[in-house]
């Protein structure tokens, strides 16, 4: 059998781990989608809308290592923009594919249907060039293998997306069987010489120091060096805090973990002693308005080491071409244990996450964010994993603690709300059978992405979803109140009947107590078959202490005036 670049496309798709990938169909895109399905090892999901579908990309990729989706020319492409522009932010390598115009047209001076109506038929790769490390056209089939090969290879070593166009009139055309894989998998080792200077330049400052830190930031796990800070953490002995977008990279019933370091709303105890620790490396951080809550919590440089994917950054050096996990591994047999600051902390706080055990709500009572919080903390287990919603989810999330074993999924930096719903529908279609997946949601990001619910109770996913009813973007009241924050309310719960009348292997409950609460939850945790969604009604104004406190601070840097010429 020749191959064909559809044919192509599906062997590598099946060579870099995907078991599935998302699409929703158009003209532009039905014979590609016959020559993937050639290939019986992956799974075609389709999705609500292309949005989803890349969400759900994004989704996969965070427990699949990598995700795909494909889309129709335009109109299903700049849907999907969103999503792979968030993948980007994330560091997670989908790959984008979306059909295009039959290679005659250009030359015949042809008008198309889903373009705007002009001969240009370029800005659509012209956009994606700005959001993807790669981004490829393929106009003739003898450049596919190279093309594709070349997207791939560069969003797996860059951890971002990468864009393939294919001429629609291409996807049958014969092309050359694929070359093994493995040849083109080339890994990025560190420059030696930069790599040993920058491992005894950090090793002197942190052997030096009297109270060192270590500091986990996002990109431990997109550059595989989770490990590897684990392996220098337990070398130095120190306290260790994470990054809020780093939560769960290091394993929060660990004896050195502190907790969550995030300025004013950081883990009780954990801001004083990184504060007023004298070195500290953190590992893969990226310092935003959001994670340094308005610039109030940023370590200074000249008592930080900042060990990025592929540079160093000392005090008064940078040190490029050094791969992190390398640097982190190295450095570990380098450096004397030093366990200062995790004394300190010990005599603040016990162990990290000792808060106070939130007290039992009276059955009948409303229900409360603090019920609804210490509810859900107790039915998360080593084969959860908790992903979090743009909104109060964040910090809720945020404060609860991950038995051994427990995940967390959250989207800090794109922070697009309607990200978690595909997102849990793409994270679910890769989880390992014996894992459960529980998502929080806010009213306000449900919406914009509900409909793909409907694709849980098709493929019998038996995600926990807890949407809470606060009525509107209470983040966004917290930041800076007006009418624009308030929403039409939904029948939330009854949902679930609209999309699944005829097959009942969704549930839908409602929780205003935290008696129903505690119900819903059981009930949830016995149904099989489908996803679960448990309304949960709150109050409007029934927020985090957290959200106020780090939503004036980012007001406040967001309201800095023009400065004055
Ligand atoms: C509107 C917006 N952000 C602005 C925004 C608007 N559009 C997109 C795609 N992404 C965004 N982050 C946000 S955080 C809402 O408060 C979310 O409301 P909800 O889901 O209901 O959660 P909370 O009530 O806990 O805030």
């Amino acid at each position: 059998k020749t191959y064909t670049v559809g044919n192509y496309l599906a062997t590598r798709f099946e060579q870099i781990g995907l078991k599935h990938y998302f699409m929703v169909p158009g003209d532009y895109n039905l014979v590609l989608l016959d020559q993937l399905l050639w290939n019986k090892n992956m799974q075609q999901i389709g999705c609500c809308n292309e949005l989803n579908a890349a969400y759900a990309a994004e989704g996969y990729a965070r427990v699949n290592g990598v995700g795909a989706v494909i889309t129709t020319f335009n109109v299903g492409a700049f849907s999907a923009f969103n999503g792979i522009a968030g993948a980007n932010a994330e560091s997670l390598p989908v790959i984008f594919v979306s059909s295009s115009y039959n290679t005659n047209d250009p030359s015949a001076n042809h008008l198309l249907h889903h373009t705007i109506g002009s001969h240009d038929f370029a800005y659509q790769y012209d956009a994606f060039r700005q959001v993807t490390c790669a981004s490829v056209r393929i106009l003739h089939a003898e450049n596919a293998p190279s093309l594709i090969d070349h997207a791939i290879v560069t969003a797996l070593r860059e951890r971002k997306p990468a864009y393939i166009e294919i001429a629609c009139n291409l996807s049958d055309a014969p092309c050359p069987k694929p070359a093994p894989f493995e040849i083109l998998l080339v890994s990025q080792p560190s420059n030696r010489q930069a790599l040993d200077a920058a491992v005894e330049t950090a090793a002197a400052l942190l052997n030096n120091a009297k109270k060192p830190l270590l500091l986990a930031g996002v990109h431990l796990r997109a550059f595989k060096a989770i490990d590897a800070f684990r392996e220098l953490a337990e070398a130095l002995g120190c306290a260790v805090a994470v990054m809020p977008n780093a939560k769960g990279f290091f394993p929060e019933n660990h004896p050195q973990y502190i907790g969550i370091y995030w300025g004013g709303v950081s883990s009780p105890g954990c801001e004083s002693i990184v504060d007023w620790a004298d070195m500290t490396l953190v590992a893969g951080p990226m310092f935003t308005d959001y994670t340094t809550v308005g610039w109030t919590a940023l370590p200074h440089r000249e008592q930080m080491i900042k060990a990025d994917p592929r540079q160093v950054q000392f005090p008064q050096a940078d040190y490029t071409e050094i791969a992190l996990a390398e640097f982190l591994s190295a450095l570990a047999k380098q450096v004397r244990k030093n366990d200062k600051t995790l004394i300190q902390f010990r005599r603040e706080v016990r162990k990290a996450h000792e808060e106070t055990e939130a007290h039992v709500a009276i059955e009948n009572a409303p229900l409360t964010r603090v019920e609804l919080c210490r509810q859900i903390q107790n039915d998360i287990d080593e084969k959860t994993t908790l992903l979090v919603e743009t909104g109060d989810a964040w910090f809720n999330g945020m404060s609860m603690h991950l038995p051994g074993g427990a995940r967390f999924e959250i989207e800090m930096q794109w922070g697009s709300i309607g990200w978690a719903v595909p997102a849990t529908f793409g994270y679910a279609m890769g989880l390992e059978r014996d894992r459960r997946l529980v998502s929080l949601i806010g009213d306000g990001s449900f919406q914009l992405t509900a409909q793909e619910v409907a694709n849980m109770i098709r493929y019998g996913q038996h995600n926990l979803i807890f949407i809470v009813n606060n009525r509107g973007y209470v983040i966004e009241s917290e930041i800076h109140d007006g009418p624009y924050n308030y929403i039409k309310n939904w029948d939330y719960a009854g949902l679930i009947s609209v999309f699944n009348a005829e097959d009942g292997h969704g549930l839908g409950l409602k929780a205003t107590t935290g008696k129903e609460l505690a119900d819903a939850i059981k009930k949830a945790r016995k149904h099989r078959g489908g996803p679960v969604l448990i309304e949960c009604q709150i109050a409007h104004d029934d927020c985090s202490p957290q959200l106020l406190k780090w939503g004036t601070k980012v007001a406040v840097a967001n309201e800095r005036p023009p400065r004055q010429a």
